[in-house]
């Protein structure tokens, strides 16, 4: 086979453990110097898509390439790839200097050419200074400050992080995203990033690869993922949804209109199918979803006559801070408002108009 442009190539990998597929025919591309994330709920094979690129896990089809290279046959531990795991994966008996030592020690590095290498990669986590410390000694943040560094510091060919900060506070979480983030670019080292946890994937990822049942459902940029997305798993699974349910009753180039299943219709762009062929007919029994924070609520009085517009009624008010989730009923159903404000005199049992624009709601066959 060819030299391939990217700096990892899977295709058609299938594995199968027992009576269990967790491989399921993947295809996927890394590009040079992005961050790519598996997505997915536990169990659907992000962790072992990932070994399967270390070379912890044999497969029974397909092809793997690092650079260009098929790996297939080629060993763990001659991959040359940094690897960071959920639980502090750092020899205990070693300080920090030692830890980080160990990997350029082996690969027999000059003195002088290893402590400036440890030297940078402890400024790059910003860790320099407790090049003495034991792990034991170490914040569970610091512990993966210093376990991105010793991956670094052998300048892998890839990055591998599976689940780094699901052990960290929701604080150090955030901290630690924005960190890999930026020192991810700063390097350059193609990285792929496993997690469960929809927003870390959406504020980190150059793109993101949604994963369910040991198959891809979509390869995306955040933005396509959560505002195109193509399957209904992908929908359900990047963000809060409401659902409608109803029967196609007309359709052209640009719109789909749906008479709902207890009363009212709506519209919907014809683009937003969602689904493996993406198309609908008249007379399909449809699902129709829309996202809380696409819902707009105002008086009654105020009616956009552009936009699908009904009348609901306030059912509860939750007060999140930055926002406030309205449940309303509407339409013959309960649904989610995520609005910045509220009307004064707004309380439950108040009626309001609620609208949104046919481009926000996807649209799928049942
Ligand atoms: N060694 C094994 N023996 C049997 N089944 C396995 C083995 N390793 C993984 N599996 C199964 O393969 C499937 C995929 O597992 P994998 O760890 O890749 O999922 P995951 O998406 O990373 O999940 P999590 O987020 O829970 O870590 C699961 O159903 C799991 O039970």
């Amino acid at each position: 086979m060819q030299a391939l442009a990217n700096d990892v190539e899977i295709r058609g990998v299938y594995k199968r453990i027992g009576r269990n597929v967790i491989l399921d025919g993947i295809d996927l591309e890394v590009k040079q110097g992005e961050l790519l994330t598996l997505l997915g709920p536990s169990g659907c094979g992000k962790t072992s898509t990932l070994n399967v690129i270390a070379g912890f896990l044999d497969i029974d089809q397909g092809d793997v390439f690092i650079k260009g290279r098929r790996v297939n046959d080629i060993p763990a531990y001659k991959r040359d790839l940094g690897m960071v795991f959920q639980t502090y994966s750092l020899f205990p008996h070693m300080t920090v200097y030692e830890n980080l030592d160990f990997g350029l020690s082996l690969r027999k590095v000059p003195k002088d050419e290893k402590k400036r290498r440890i030297q940078k990669a402890l400024e790059l986590v910003k860790m320099t200074g407790l090049e003495d410390r034991y792990p034991r000694e170490l914040s569970g943040g610091q512990r993966q400050r210093v376990a991105i560094a010793r991956a670094l510091v052998v300048q892998p060919k890839l990055l591998l992080l599976d689940e780094p900060l699901s052990n960290l506070d929701a604080k150090l979480r955030h901290e630690l995203r924005a960190e890999i983030k930026r020192l991810q670019k700063e390097v350059g080292v193609t990285t792929i990033f496993v997690t469960h946890d929809q927003e870390e994937a959406l504020s980190m990822s150059d793109r993101i690869v949604v994963m369910n049942k040991g198959k891809i459902e979509q390869v995306g940029t955040p933005t396509e993922i959560y505002i195109h997305p193509r399957t209904e798993f992908v929908f359900q699974f990047i963000g809060k949804s409401n659902q409608l349910q109803g029967r196609v009753k007309s359709i052209d180039s640009r719109m789909i209109s749906v008479e709902l299943e207890d009363s009212g219709q709506v519209l919907v762009e014809a683009e937003n199918v969602m689904g493996s062929d993406r198309t609908c007919t008249k007379g399909d029994a449809v699902k129709l979803y829309i996202r809380p924070e696409k819902l707009m609520i105002q008086p009654v009085e105020n009616t956009n006559p552009n936009y699908n517009s009904h009348t609901a009624t306030i059912v509860q008010m939750n007060y999140l801070g930055s926002a406030w989730e309205i449940e309303v009923s509407l339409l013959g159903k309960r649904m989610q408002v995520l609005h910045p404000s509220i009307e004064a005199g707004w309380t439950i049992g108040t009626e309001v108009m609620v609208g949104w624009n046919p481009s926000d709601m996807m649209i799928v066959k049942k």
